[in-house]
């Protein structure tokens, strides 16, 4: 199946000047939406992932099926004010905006080998901010997946030192 197809491309969205691409349409196909885990799991075999991480919200729908079908546990990394036990942050930037991310610290272990999941990559701030986490609490990020690369934004550039799948480049 051709999964370019499954992608919408929103112009102006969610502020003037950006062009925002949707995977909900992806999502609600149960075939392109099972192609594209599938490739995620077979990647996170590959790199022996023993826990998946996935930032809000996006990360969630894409990273638990592929925690799920390989018997692992999934981390939510969040945006401010939602995780209830003692975190740990950072501030990063985005396409449109910045924020803040937090990880419960007691859910990384040292020495966990971490695949951290989302749907898109752009300019890399959300994976940068999550692999500085995942390294401070002492576990080793061994991949980072994601269904897009935005390419003209350069976020891979931050991810020189890392194994990186993406699955459709824009
Ligand atoms: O590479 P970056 O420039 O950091 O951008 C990529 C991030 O932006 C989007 O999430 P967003 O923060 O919009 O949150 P959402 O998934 O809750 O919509 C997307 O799902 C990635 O997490
Ligand atoms: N252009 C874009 N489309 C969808 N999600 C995004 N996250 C950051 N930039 C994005």
């Amino acid at each position: 199946m051709n999964l370019y197809d499954k992608i919408a491309h929103i112009p102006d969205f969610p502020k003037e000047g950006i062009l925002f691409h949707d995977v909900t349409p992806l999502m609600a196909d149960g075939e392109a939406f099972r192609e594209a885990c599938q490739t995620m799991i077979e990647f996170a075999k590959k790199v022996n992932a023993d826990v998946i991480v996935g930032p809000e919200s996006r990360g969630f729908i894409f990273g638990c099926p592929v925690a799920y079908e390989l018997g692992i546990g999934f981390v939510p990394i969040r945006k401010p004010n939602k995780l209830p036990r003692e975190t740990l942050s950072v501030s990063y930037d985005l396409e449109y905006g910045s924020n803040e991310l937090h990880v419960h610290k007691e859910d990384i272990q040292k020495g966990q080998r971490v695949l951290i999941i989302d749907d898109l990559l752009a300019t890399g701030g959300t994976v940068e901010a999550t692999i500085q986490m995942m390294e401070e609490l002492g576990a080793e990020v061994v991949g980072c997946a994601f269904l897009i690369e935005l390419e003209e934004l350069k976020g891979r550039e931050l991810l020189k030192d890392y194994d990186v799948l993406t699955m459709l480049k824009f």
